[in-house]
Parts: structure tokens; sequence; C-alpha cells
């Protein structure tokens, strides 16, 4: 438990099993989405979605995996240099993980859902700004993130 009292959003989410599943249910429809499969010439490989999938059980509280095998925050960063995502690409990628979350059977409680989609809109936009060609102001060195529930955690009684 990361926030007194309160399951981190990885237990709520099910733990990795479940979280893989909306990765790849999210992955197969950037395969066929003529706004994002350009990112991913040829598909989306086994070992990229195990690692998205491994960055996302990390920030919702899970294992580091990805902090202690994959290089952590800079590796993350160096996949998004200069790859110039722009607003409508950006909107695509975050909408269709919700789906892909609905896809995946995730739980579908209000809050579990705004504090994904909270995540989303701060990560998409993040990627957006790092992926500027030749932006030269980029955070270079951070923790991966912990997210939370923030002002809307489940009632618990
Ligand atoms: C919440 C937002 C996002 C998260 C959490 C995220 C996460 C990641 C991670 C962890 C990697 C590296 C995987 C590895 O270690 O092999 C990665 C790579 C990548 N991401 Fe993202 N990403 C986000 C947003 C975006 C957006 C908005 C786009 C494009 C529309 C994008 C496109 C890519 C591409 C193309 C790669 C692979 C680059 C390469 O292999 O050279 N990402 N992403």
């Amino acid at each position: 438990m990361d926030e007194a009292g309160l399951p981190t959003l990885f237990e709520w989410a099910g733990g990795g099993e479940p979280l893989r599943r909306m990765i790849d249910a999210f992955y197969d429809r950037v395969e066929a989405d003529p706004l994002l499969s350009g990112f991913f010439p040829g598909g989306v490989s086994q070992a990229h979605r195990r690692h998205v999938a491994d960055w996302w059980a990390e920030v919702l509280g899970g294992p580091t995996t990805y902090t202690d095998e994959r290089g952590g925050y800079a590796t993350m960063l160096d996949h998004h240099r200069g790859l110039n995502i722009q607003p409508g690409q950006r909107h695509r990628f975050a909408s269709t993980m919700s789906l892909a979350a609905d896809d995946a059977d995730l739980p579908a409680d209000p809050e579990f859902r705004a504090a994904i989609i909270g995540y989303l809109e701060w990560g998409t936009r993040l990627a957006m700004g790092n992926s500027r060609p030749g932006a030269d102001d980029l955070v270079e060195q951070a923790p991966v993130p912990r997210w939370g529930w923030g002002v809307a955690p489940p009632w618990l009684g």
C-alpha cells in the first residue's frame, strides 16, 4: 500500500496479468489504427509489449522491474526522443488505452478509471513534449513515477 490504508492501483487492477491483457489489447488496436500504426513499422513486438506492461505495473505501485532491469525513466525517455508525436496522435493514444482497459475487463469503477485516465493524460502530454525533434530542455533523469488514487479514492466504508 502506497497511500495510507488503501490498496495500490496495481493491486486494485488485479496485478500484472490484467495489466498485460490491457497492454496487449491496446497494441492490437494500435496496429490497426491509421494514426498510430506508423510508430511501429512491422507491428508491436512481444518484447515491447512486455516492457510497457512492466512500466505500467511499476507506475501503478507494483514490482519495480522496469527500474531494476530496463534502466528506468532514462530508457523510457530515450524511446520517445524525436518521435514528433502530434496532438491528434496523443489523444488517440490516450483514448485507445481507455478502450483497451474495457477490452481487458479491468475494474470499471469510476475511481479506478479516473486514476488511470489521469495518468494517461499526464503521461501522454509528457511523452509528446519529450518527442519534439531537437528538444534540448528535457528532464534527463527522474524516478519512474508512482501514481495513486488522487482526490477520488475508493470508498471502503
Ligand atoms: C502514458 C503515456 C506513455 C507511456 C506510459 C509510454 C511508455 C513507453 C515505454 C515504457 C516505452 C519503452 C519500452 C521499452 O523499454 O522497450 C515506450 C516506447 C515507445 N512509445 Fe511510449 N509511452 C507513452 C506515450 C506514447 C505516445 C503518446 C506515443 C505515440 C503516439 C508513444 C510511442 C512509443 C513508441 C513508438 C515507442 C518505441 C520506440 C522505439 O522502440 O524506438 N508512446 N513507451
